[in-house]
């Protein structure tokens, strides 16, 4: 997978010969895994994934529970780090750069690659603190804090809800915009790469419409990778899509998750390569 290649391979099925197809590779990617593999303890939790997410798309993951999207997701920014027991192997080459490599900061790390959580979890403080946070602490250049908190919330699609407000508590907000002023604080540090693990699934449907508006709006500037539980938020909102399953172990019974089929959404929800995709998306399974 070379992430300088000209022409996207879409639609020629390269079978990389472990459980699993990647028939679509996008032409340009942010982020890749090779060999990525996740251990909590003894126990193997994700298995030889490899996956480039394409630079200024929406990547889905999706499969039944416990597949391993989110510790997949969480190895994205070093997020796995902070699990005590975790372990992971293989690589994860960001704009070329193993990011499990020596001498790399995680921090640095998630300045760059920020993450949005299933629940919306704003800070304690102020609407305007909670977005003025990050590039306080991270030590960001900044010519006027008024300024980005705007852009940011702007970009957010939060701006006109919230300007009269900035001060007040950012408990004050329903669900919906907190997970809004999360995005927003998420891009105020200017990443370039946004992970997203089911960030509407504590949302109502209209809360829920509007972060799949604004994810729409977000990829013309961000790279989005969304865990989602919700194949109909996969279908209209992702350009690929990732489906993963889990394997048990025959004498353990330890279920290991694996990528079983990473190619163009359209065609993974209407013409997937491999049954078990068919079975799950077709509600047989899972
Ligand atoms: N901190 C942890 N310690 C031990 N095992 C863990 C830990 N986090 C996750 N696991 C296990 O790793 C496997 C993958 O979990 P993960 O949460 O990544 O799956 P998932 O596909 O995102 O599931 P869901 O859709 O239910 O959120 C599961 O068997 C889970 O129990």
């Amino acid at each position: 997978m070379d992430p300088a290649s000209p022409e996207p391979q879409t639609g020629s099925l390269a079978d990389v010969g472990r459980d699993r197809a990647v028939a679509s590779v996008p032409a340009k990617s942010v982020i890749e895994t090779r060999d990525l593999n996740v251990f909590y303890g003894d126990f193997h939790a994700v298995h030889d994934v490899d996956l480039a997410f394409g630079q200024n798309e929406i990547t889905a993951l999706i499969g039944p529970s416990g597949c391993g999207k989110s510790t997949v997701l969480r190895c994205l920014n070093r997020m796995n780090d902070l699990v005590a027991n975790a372990r992971v192997t293989g690589e994860v080459s960001y704009h070329g750069q193993n990011i499990y490599g020596p001498g790399v900061d995680p921090i640095a790390v998630r300045t760059h690659i920020g993450m949005v959580f299933q629940k919306p979890n704003p800070f304690p403080k102020s609407i305007y603190d909670n977005i003025a946070y990050g590039p306080r602490v991270t030590g960001m250049k900044v010519e006027s804090m008024d300024d980005l908190v705007e852009e940011a919330l702007r970009g957010a699609a939060l701006w006109d809800e919230v300007k009269d407000k900035l001060k007040q508590s950012a408990y004050g907000l329903s669900g919906g915009q907190q997970q809004r002023l999360c995005i927003a604080r998420t891009i105020a540090t200017k990443p370039d790469l946004i992970l997203m693990d089911e960030p509407c699934s504590a949302l109502d449907p209209i809360a829920t419409s509007r972060i799949e508006d604004l994810m729409m709006e977000l990829r013309q500037t961000f790279t989005i990778i969304v865990v989602t539980h919700n194949m109909q938020q996969a279908a209209r909102v992702s350009d690929r899509t990732a489906f993963f399953t889990a394997r048990p172990d025959e004498t353990t019974g330890n279920r290991t998750g694996l990528l079983v089929e990473f190619d163009d959404t359209n065609r993974i929800f209407t013409n997937p390569a491999d049954k078990r995709t068919e079975d799950y998306i077709s509600g047989r399974f899972g």
